[in-house]
């Protein structure tokens, strides 16, 4: 099997012909070579261009050592939320095990996740749930002064204490933070953690390659060498010196900017595969914060079929045709189920007997695809042979390659966020945050 991800783009040709397609393949090239020569906006937060191939064998060595001793762990929190979050999650959604937290005789910690919510119930939930057991912390944060996980952080961190006391909860806590800045920076230093640097040019959500989701990863006992290796495949074939014709981030970013172009305002990433759909959640924030900005940008959505074949199915079919589909169809299974015979046949299925449980999902697929054709809704496949680390890493750099491409292509600048300032704004103004009193006195006129 040759060891690649593809694209397929037949579905989308009787919206967008192939020679529009290819009329827009020198500018994406064009953009292509802006984001290798950091010649356009958003130029200091290239960091994740070129990372696959710069990450060392010493460095994956690192944090694996440094992963192994929190696999002692029976729980790890990963706290965190956006790009400090969703990569690793998506990843480890994908390779483990659909129960993986009923699992007894376990081989890998189980992974709980904090700071990616405010949720009171939440955060009493998991400390009641870590109540007695041996548990690590990995608190994640670039600038370190996100609300959400120096919130859950605090109170983790003294649940931890508390149970096991100073000295040893600080050789269960690790910090992933920027070089030199931030409140996380300060305590990490100041308490002893062990502690991981996201590089300043590397955004939140283009950081998952970074120890925000190599250490989780590991941690969860994923191979991240073969995550890494993945991804160095799909820097290597995406560069501006590979053709149009076989470079997919180019590709895909064209086609999606065509569609926007003719009124497909939404686009909708697809799974048949339940264990991805986190991959989604993580794609949406990619997309999401690198394009919607200056009253522009394909609005990011994500179904997990055939469960919502059952709920959105029916808007998607025959609402509003602004939409478009981008299906990751997973090639192979990694487990065999085959339909039994049964005597009665009430169900009906019997016409089944014998066929593996995929090849059902794969006809679900063809057939919706198909139909979703017909009722107008273009669909891009992004073939994946099968959910590995190797696959994964070579889907994660294919996206985001793809994102850069395709924000320059829009002209927005894909690498900042600042739309997202505005509801901290307003929270610690009514929250009354040290600073912020005037914009108290302020936003409590508008109540
Ligand atoms: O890692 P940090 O600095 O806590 O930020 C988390 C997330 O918050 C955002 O900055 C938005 O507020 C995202 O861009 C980022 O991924």
């Amino acid at each position: 099997m040759e060891k690649v991800i593809s694209l397929n783009l037949d579905k989308v040709l009787s919206f967008v012909g192939k020679a529009e397609i290819e009329s827009k393949a020198a500018l994406a090239k064009q953009y292509n070579e802006v984001l290798h020569k950091g010649s356009g906006k958003g130029s200091d937060f290239l960091g994740w261009l070129n990372l696959p191939t710069s990450i060392t064998s010493a460095h994956l060595d690192d944090i694996q050592a440094t992963a192994n001793e929190l696999r002692k762990c029976e729980v790890v929190v990963v706290v965190g939320i956006g790009g400090s979050y969703l990569g690793a999650k998506a990843v480890i959604e994908a390779l483990s095990n659909s129960f993986d937290w009923l699992q007894k005789d376990r081989k890998n910690p189980v992974i709980v996740y904090a700071g990616q919510n405010i949720g009171e119930d939440y955060i009493y939930e998991l400390l009641a749930y870590l109540k007695g057991k041996s548990f690590g912390i990995i608190n994640i944060s670039k600038s370190g002064t996100t609300t959400e996980p120096a919130l859950a952080f605090r109170i983790l961190k003294k649940e931890l204490e508390d149970s096991v006391g100073k000295a040893v909860a600080k050789t269960r806590i690790v910090a992933v933070t920027d070089a030199a800045r931030g409140a996380l920076h300060t305590l990490a230093k100041n308490e002893g953690y062990k502690m991981y640097v996201i590089p300043d040019n590397v955004g939140g959500r283009f950081s998952v390659l970074t120890p925000v989701g190599l250490l989780p990863i590991a941690v969860a006992g994923f191979d991240i060498k073969k995550l890494v290796e993945g991804a160095v495949y799909m820097e290597k074939n995406t560069t501006p010196d590979v053709p149009f014709e076989k470079n997919l981030a180019e590709q895909y970013a064209v086609t999606r900017n065509e569609l926007y172009k003719k009124g497909k305002k939404i686009e909708i990433l697809v799974n048949f595969n339940p264990k991805l759909h986190f991959f989604a959640e993580w794609w949406k924030q990619l997309y999401g914060e690198s394009e919607g900005k200056d009253n522009k940008g394909i609005y990011p959505a994500a179904v997990d079929f055939t469960t919502d074949l059952h709920s959105m199915g029916q808007w998607i079919q025959e609402g509003e045709r602004t939409i478009f589909e981008t299906v990751i169809s997973v090639a192979n299974a990694h487990h065999k189920v085959e339909v039994p015979s049964d005597a009665e046949d009430l169900d009906g299925l019997n016409f089944l007997v014998g066929k593996r449980v995929d090849y059902v999902n794969k006809m679900a697929e063809l057939g919706t695809q198909l139909a979703h054709v017909d009722g107008g809704v273009p669909n891009i496949k992004v073939e994946v042979p099968e959910l590995s680390e190797y696959y994964l890493g070579q889907l994660i750099y294919f996206f985001e390659k793809a994102c850069g491409i395709s924000g320059y292509i829009l002209e927005v600048n894909p690498f900042d966020q600042p739309g997202v300032e505005a509801y901290k704004k307003n929270m610690f103004a009514l929250l009354n945050k040290p600073g912020f009193e005037k914009a108290h006195e302020e936003i409590q006129k508008r109540l």
